[in-house]
């Protein structure tokens, strides 16, 4: 596989104010790489510093081969952006935002590759109407559309979700798979961990400047203790006996449960039922618990994530 974009050492501060502190970072080409981070993390600094919207004070990057920098013309060349506040404009059609795109990357079929887009984001009837009547989806699938007349290889969504109710999310998960599938490459940020988790081959955590931790979405929440057993139980008798029986286990009183750390496999799992049965004891309820990528950010950075939203 061929690395897509290659950053080294990136650096970028705004007046004394170091908001991205040597970020190192390699995306293969048709994958999915998620830059995850909470609000002012400074995910939307490294996209505009990747796709050459801005310049960076420090360190390397290449995007499709070519430096941002020196290479400007050659890496817009193949890439798209779409912004966390989209690019359309509102007193236009839908139809009209694509044509615009279209004569601007001089797109010979412009008429068809517009019919197309229009179907694929289920937007022909929407097409002939002011975007200013359309919903933050149907205006999110526009952007991205938008994107595309280009036909770029490679592709920034940042933070394409954030605000969408969660169907028009799964839509827009859906439509992203579909261009992974097509071989694009997908930069995408986001401060929705479940989004990460659903759509990343890789994953950057991005605190206070500095990446964290990175790595695909499994090798992450393996780097976490966690796993567990959850068992409920009738009474404070039962309760008392499992919490004898099963060592480094932790006890809530109060809901009647026992958490038993382990790592969830079905053998670890037979034998733990098999212990309860032989000494007579029942569980009403018996859940498998892994760590999910909110215990992760709360492990790297060692403070809750209240401000990443985790649904
Ligand atoms: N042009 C600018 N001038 C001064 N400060 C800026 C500028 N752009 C961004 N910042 C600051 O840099 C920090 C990182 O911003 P950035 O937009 O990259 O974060 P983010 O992770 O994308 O967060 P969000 O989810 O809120 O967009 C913030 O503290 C922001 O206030």
């Amino acid at each position: 596989m061929s690395s897509a974009i290659e950053v080294s050492g990136l650096r970028k501060a705004f007046g004394d104010k170091v908001v991205l502190d040597g970020i190192d970072l390699v995306v293969e080409a048709g994958t999915v790489f998620s830059l995850l981070g909470p609000n002012g993390a400074g995910k939307t600094t490294t996209v505009n510093v990747l796709a050459t919207l801005m310049k960076a004070d420090g360190g390397s990057v290449r995007v499709a081969g070519h430096d941002v920098a020196a290479e400007t013309k050659a890496v817009r060349a193949t890439i798209g952006v779409t912004g966390q506040f989209a690019a359309v404009d509102e007193l236009l059609t839908g139809q009209e935002n694509l044509q615009l795109m279209a004569d601007l990357h001089r797109v010979a079929d412009g008429r068809r590759v517009i019919g197309r887009l229009l179907e694929r984001f289920d937007l022909v009837e929407a097409g002939t109407e002011l975007v200013n009547s359309y919903s933050g989806g149907m205006r999110r699938k526009l952007d991205l559309a938008m994107t595309l007349v280009g036909d770029p290889s490679i592709i920034f969504l940042d933070e394409p979700t954030t605000g969408l109710d969660p169907r028009s999310r799964r839509t827009m998960w859906d439509i992203i798979r579909e261009l992974l599938a097509e071989g694009v490459t997908i930069f995408l940020t986001t401060q929705y961990l479940e989004e990460a988790d659903q759509l990343a081959d890789r994953v950057a955590v991005l605190d206070q400047g500095r990446i964290v931790a990175q790595g695909t979405p499994d090798e992450l929440k393996r780097q976490v203790p966690g796993s567990h057993v959850r068992l409920r139980f009738a009474g404070l008798g039962d309760l008392d006996a499992a919490a004898r029986l099963f060592a480094g286990s932790t006890r809530d009183d109060e809901a009647l449960t026992l958490r038993v750390p382990g790592d969830g496999d079905t053998e670890s799992v037979r034998i733990l039922l098999n212990q309860l049965h032989d000494n007579a004891l029942h569980a009403d309820d018996f859940s498998v618990h892994t760590p999910d990528l909110d215990d992760v950010f709360l492990a790297l950075t060692g403070r809750p994530n209240a401000e990443v939203v985790t649904k």
